[in-house]
């Protein structure tokens, strides 16, 4: 090193004093200079990328995308943990695209104390806006964790599409195994469904045959869906009975699916009910809108083979789909021949039923789902696509009854007995969709309600159910009404009639309506159907007078050519004068009518061969010639006419007077046409 120094030293020496000495010494110095510095560089490359390389040699690391669970547990771990408060980069977020509806946030740094004891809080949806600490992207965070600092780095793939372009998770340690990552991913998952325990995950189909997170519902109680007894209780059974026997499906070869089809009346509680069921039974929920725009059947198949081996899959208004087709073509889809129809929509929507009933039941189907389809009008489905197998259990859901009334209230408003069951069970009792961190809060909508009695509301329900007609009303309705009196029982059930009436009124008119908008619409569809008839009609009819007229024109020119091969060729007979026939006069006689002219002549003196005569002289004038002279004596058909044709003065003229010199060149009628054919008009008399 001393060497180097010393020897650096005198080189820049030398150069300064060689500045000034001898050119060639300092080109020397120059090159020792550039031969030295590459040394330096190259040695310091060397050793940065051997220490990187000993570096990773010790490091573990493990790579996540966004597309994948394990991401969403760790970013969920991430977010929770302290080192974020010391962190000098971050970001912060109220919304994520990733399954973080359960964030469960660092309560102490991302709420809003205030919030705690303000109802104006609530009301205004600030408790709804958490607030998490994510890290940065493309930046290198280190945390420590289990005895190991973890280097953490949440990048991007770069794509063009949204699943291309995810966003990934880099996590590395320096540890001898990878027993510290797998058990951060594991207390990732433990924590991460400890939250989600009380949520039902929903994933909505996109456009490109993928499955996009649209959020993490609250679950619903199964309590809070009144159904006629046991319909709940037996769903609940069936798919807990399926989910326990893959195996005894497997020992017959039957595939593991299972098919719901909840069908009735709007408002009926059929959704309400998948979605407690999901709840329930701890499954996230794929829905699937038939209808939607880009929806094939390659994206449908894709689709179905990507739900997760347990979950629900949800198809909405089943009907939907093929009443777009039902629109379209008269032959409704719910027709077996039309499985195989296509429809291409405006919104590039070309689900076919074949399509649906293979992604249904398709090889590359995924086995353990359960399938729930929903329908207001169960008569517009196919055969096919409700048969067992494809639809095991079927249910009809239909307006409420005056047992489902009675339930209904005793659900809306608090009573004894019910208090205390809501303070023991984590399962409320109530339609409350609040999550169970903020029950206290949901406790504030509802304490107003004057506290009952368990006997004071057996009673006050029955007299609600006494005052509700049977099956008359939804379940949706019904629970519209309540609402708007939830503080108030004893009125709710007073009023409950004149809101009956009210309601049938309002349902009458709007039949009434309609009704009339249907009739008037019918009334136009008729009108215009009846205009479109009678334009094909009146275009018939007048495509019919064209082909008699032009039928008549051509027996016209038939006869005036048979007229015209009678008149004498003797010149002394013409009394016509120059240009009496002019080379235009074979222009109006094709080769083609000359030939049609030798037949079917009629005799001569007979009536047809007047009328053709007649007929001639009305298609000579049409076709611009002047008649000079029309023989006398027609009638008795002893005197032969003689045509003789000018030429017309418009711009034709020209045309015809060029034939005419061409004519003078040329008289001779062309080969095709026989000589004795031509007709004495187009004999120039002067000839
Ligand atoms: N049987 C029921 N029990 C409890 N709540 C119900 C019931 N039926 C309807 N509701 C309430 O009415 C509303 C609409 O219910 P839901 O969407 O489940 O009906 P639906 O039958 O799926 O209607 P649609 O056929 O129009 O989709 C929800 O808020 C739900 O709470």
């Amino acid at each position: 090193m001393d060497f180097i120094i010393s020897g650096t030293t005198g080189f820049v020496k030398n150069m300064v004093s060689s500045q000034s000495s001898n050119p060639v010494d300092a080109v020397k110095d120059f090159a020792k200079l550039a031969i030295l510095g590459t040394t330096v560089e190259t040695a310091r490359r060397l050793a940065t990328s051997g220490w990187t390389q000993f570096m990773e040699s010790f490091f573990l690391t493990a790579h996540f995308t966004q597309d994948d669970y394990p991401y969403d547990w760790l970013l969920q771990w991430l977010s929770k943990q302290p080192a974020w408060s010391r962190s000098r980069e971050f970001e912060i977020t109220t919304r994520s695209g990733l399954r973080l509806g359960v964030m469960n946030t660092n309560k102490s740094e991302v709420e809003d104390d205030e919030d705690d004891d303000d109802d104006k809080a609530v009301l205004s949806g600030g408790r709804a806006k958490k607030v998490a600490f994510l890290p940065s992207h493309n930046t290198t965070h280190t945390i420590f964790y289990a005895g190991h600092w973890l280097h953490i780095t949440r990048g991007r793939t770069q794509g063009t599409d949204w699943y291309a372009n995810a966003e990934t998770l880099k996590i590395s340690v320096i540890a001898r195994n990878n027993d510290v990552i797998k058990q951060l991913v594991l207390q990732a998952k433990k924590e991460y469904e400890r939250d989600a325990e009380h949520r039902v995950h929903i994933f909505l189909a996109d456009i490109y045959g993928r499955w996009g997170w649209n959020g993490a519902r609250q679950k619903r109680p199964l309590s809070s869906i009144v159904l006629e007894r046991g319909i709940k209780e037996m769903l609940l059974e069936d798919a807990k009975d399926f989910l326990r026997s893959e195996d005894w499906y497997a020992d017959r070869g039957i595939p593991f699916r299972r098919g719901y089809l909840l069908h009735g009346v709007p408002g009926s509680g059929k959704t309400s009910l998948i979605h407690a069921l999901a709840g329930e039974l701890g499954l996230d929920i794929y829905v699937v809108t038939l209808s939607s725009k880009g929806m094939n059947d390659s994206s449908l198949a894709s689709l179905m083979g990507r739900v997760p081996s347990r979950c629900i899959v949800l198809l909405e208004d089943l009907d939907a789909a093929f009443t777009r087709s039902t629109s379209r073509d008269t032959a409704a889809t719910g027709s077996p021949d039309t499985a195989t129809t296509k429809t291409t929509t405006d919104d590039g929507n070309t689900l076919s039923l074949s399509g649906l009933l293979n992604s249904l039941d398709g090889v590359a189907a995924t086995e353990g789902r359960l399938l729930f389809a929903t329908t207001n009008h169960i008569d517009r489905l196919d055969p096919a696509l409700s048969r067992p197998g494809r639809m095991d259990v079927w249910v009809d859901f239909k307006n409420a009854t005056k047992w489902q009334a009675e339930e209904l209230f005793k659900n809306f408003f608090p009573y004894e007995g019910k208090k205390q069951e809501e303070g023991s069970d984590a399962t409320v009792q109530t339609l409350s969709l609040r999550p169970p961190t903020s029950r206290k809060k949901s406790n504030c909508s509802t304490h107003r309600a004057p506290l009952l009695t368990e006997a004071e509301m057996t009673d006050l329900a029955k007299q609600f159910s006494d005052r509700v007609p049977d099956g008359e009303m939804s379940v949706a309705a019904l629970q519209g009404y309540l609402l708007k009196n939830k503080t108030r029982p004893r009125e709710a059930i007073e009023e409950v009639e004149a809101w009956v009436k009210t309601e049938r009124e309002t349902k009458a008119k709007l039949k009434k309506e309609k009704d009339e908008k249907e009739a008037k619409e019918k009334a136009e569809k008729d009108a215009k159907e009846k205009e479109e008839k009678e334009k094909t009609e009146a275009a018939e009819k007048a495509a019919a007078k064209e082909k008699r007229k032009l039928a008549r024109a051509k027996a016209a020119r038939r006869a005036a050519r048979r007229v015209a091969k009678e008149v004498p060729t003797d010149s002394s007979d013409s009394e016509f004068d120059k240009p009496a026939t002019s080379p235009a006069d074979a222009s109006a006689a094709t080769s083609e009518k000359k030939t049609e002219a030798t037949s079917d002549k009629p005799a001569e003196g007979s009536e047809a061969h007047a009328e053709a005569l007649v007929a001639a002289l009305v298609d000579a004038a049409t076709t611009t010639s002047t008649v000079k002279e029309a023989p006398t004596e027609l009638a008795s058909g002893a005197s032969t006419p003689v045509i003789v044709h000018k030429p017309a003065a418009d711009e034709s003229c020209g045309e015809v007077e060029e034939q005419s010199k061409d004519a003078d060149v040329d008289s001779v009628p062309s080969s095709s046409e026989p000589k004795s054919e031509t007709s004495s008009a187009e004999t120039s008399p002067s000839s």
